[in-house]
């Protein structure tokens, strides 16, 4: 019987992510694209590690099994800090990732080079029906580009450059990004932690 993760989240790009992260140690990754019945999970918290917490502790409730919440989103310091926990739906319900990275943009035209730095954050909670539950966070620098660039990825990848590889996060392969994304490090930090 192969060993099994399961994460709350309906975001493929994050799945495919944990997918690869996992396979080397041989987890099959399960999430609320395979448990169709879950109602949504409303994301009320005001930071990344209360939101992940949300997600993991009522999938891990519904299902009575350990579960992994990831919370995460884009952090930019011109514009305090948005769009933050709302990254998902910056530019609306439709959570659009070409729309959200539109809106970025236009909020960002004005501000010059020196100050566009930004990071991805991602917490992620492990919940477990019997214990409390354990969270850890990952983040990764890089400043806002003038325009989307590369087609790999998801969500704001096209509009984060990281100028220790002169490209965009889109730009990286998938081995590449596992290195060293936010949420590479939220696990590395969860594998050294949890236990
Ligand atoms: O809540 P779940 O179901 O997990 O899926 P979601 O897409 O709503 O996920 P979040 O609430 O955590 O919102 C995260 C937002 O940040 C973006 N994001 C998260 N990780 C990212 C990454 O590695 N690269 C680019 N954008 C990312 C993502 O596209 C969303 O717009
Ligand atoms: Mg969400």
């Amino acid at each position: 019987m192969s060993k099994q993760i399961i994460i709350a989240t309906k975001n493929k790009g994050k799945v495919r992510e944990f997918e690869q992260m996992f396979a080397k140690d041989g987890y099959e990754v399960k999430s609320l694209l395979d448990y169709k019945d879950i109602p949504d999970i409303e994301e009320i918290g005001e930071t990344f590690a209360e939101n992940a917490s949300i997600k993991a502790e009522t999938l891990a409730k519904a299902l009575n099994e350990v579960v992994i919440g990831d919370d995460s989103g884009l952090v930019v310091d011109a514009l305090d800090g948005r769009p933050g926990v709302y990254s998902a739906r910056y530019a609306g319900l439709t959570k659009s990732d070409a729309a959200n990275n539109e809106k970025v943009l236009k909020e960002m035209q004005d501000i010059p080079s020196e100050d566009r730095t930004a990071r991805f954050v991602c917490a992620i909670a492990v919940a477990s029906p019997q214990e409390n539950t354990f969270i850890v966070e990952g983040t990764c620098e890089g400043v806002i580009a003038r325009e989307p660039v590369g087609t790999n990825g998801f969500g704001y990848d096209p509009i984060m450059f990281l100028p220790a590889f002169d490209k965009t996060m889109a730009q990286l392969t998938a081995n590449e990004k596992n290195e060293i994304s936010h949420r590479a490090k939220a696990l590395q930090q969860l594998i050294s932690k949890w236990k």
